[in-house]
């Protein structure tokens, strides 16, 4: 399994504050991997270090091949026509690619418009489009979602599918919203507090985790509780591996979200992988 992108015992310190720490993990090549956190948990620490925009105070990461990075912000020459951006995206990358370009045409944005009259979701589309034109082999895009409507969203994550179902192309990015990320990701990465919570295939996490709901009397022996919450005389709780013997529980698989939540409300909480010869 070759990574797109390794990180080992990273750490990045601001000031005096740790806002990354011992952050080891791995994405394998062709995966789309969700970065979810709570704010200020350091995604964007952690991908400004991962494309190079950032030193880490400890540790290193390593990216595999070409990277091409958006950030939240998705900075473009507002004064240039859309048709303007991709001549000059054209002229300063040696690995442009016109087809994915010629999309932008598709979705129906005016190539002689500027890009500061475009609307939120067409500005993302331009943005997007002009680094996966790039062909990289990792495409890090911190919260390209944030401020579209639905329909937008879902464009913009249609457009970044259609690349990674052409090509081999490794995409990491950030959301706050899970259900964004539902049909197209399949890795997951929750930091936390600068920590790292879990790395790890979404459906493997899944079916490795089950939520169990019961009196608050059941007996929880012998599982591996992340989180519980409780209302009135019920309790419910996401375990990790074998559930609990007592049969007054009721188990389901959860959901993405509930296994994300289940994780951010318990920051001590951890499915990473062991290294080999670690036990449970
Ligand atoms: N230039 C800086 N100087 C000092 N502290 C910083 C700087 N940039 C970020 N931080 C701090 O680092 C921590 C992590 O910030 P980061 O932007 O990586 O989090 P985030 O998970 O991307 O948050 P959000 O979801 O709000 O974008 C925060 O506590 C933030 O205040």
């Amino acid at each position: 399994m070759r990574a797109a992108l390794e990180a080992t015992g990273l750490g990045v310190r601001r000031r005096r504050t740790w806002v990354l720490r011992e952050c080891s993990l791995s994405v394998p090549a062709g995966r789309v991997a969700a970065l979810v956190g709570p704010n200020g948990a350091g995604k964007t620490t952690l991908m400004h270090t991962a494309v190079g925009l950032l030193r880490p105070t400890e540790g290193n990461v390593r990216v595999a091949g070409e990277v091409a990075f958006v950030a939240q912000d998705k900075p473009l020459y507002d004064t240039f026509t859309v048709a303007e951006t991709l001549t000059f995206g054209r002229r300063t990358n040696t690995r442009w690619d016109d087809a994915v370009a010629d999309r932008l045409t598709g979705l129906g944005i005016p190539p002689r418009r500027k890009v500061g009259t475009l609307s939120g979701g067409q500005r993302a589309q331009v943005a997007v489009t002009l680094a996966l034109a790039r062909r990289p082999d990792l495409l890090v895009l911190d919260e390209p979602l944030a401020n579209l409507d639905p329909l937008a969203r879902h464009d913009v994550m249609r457009s970044i599918m259609a690349e990674t179902a052409d090509r081999e192309l490794t995409v990491l990015l950030s959301s706050h919203v899970v259900s964004d990320l539902e049909e197209t990701c399949d890795w997951l990465v929750v930091l936390n507090g600068g920590r790292l919570q879990v790395s790890g295939d979404i459906e493997e996490l899944l079916d490795d985790h089950l939520v169990l709901t019961g009196p608050v009397e059941a007996s929880a022996a012998g599982a591996r509780v992340v989180g519980e919450s409780r209302t009135g005389r019920q309790v419910s709780m996401l375990v990790r591996g074998t559930p609990p013997q007592d049969p007054r529980w009721r188990a389901r698989r959860p959901g993405l979200e509930e296994l994300v939540m289940g994780y951010l409300r318990s920051p001590e909480a951890a499915a990473l992988p062991r290294p080999a010869g670690v036990g449970a």
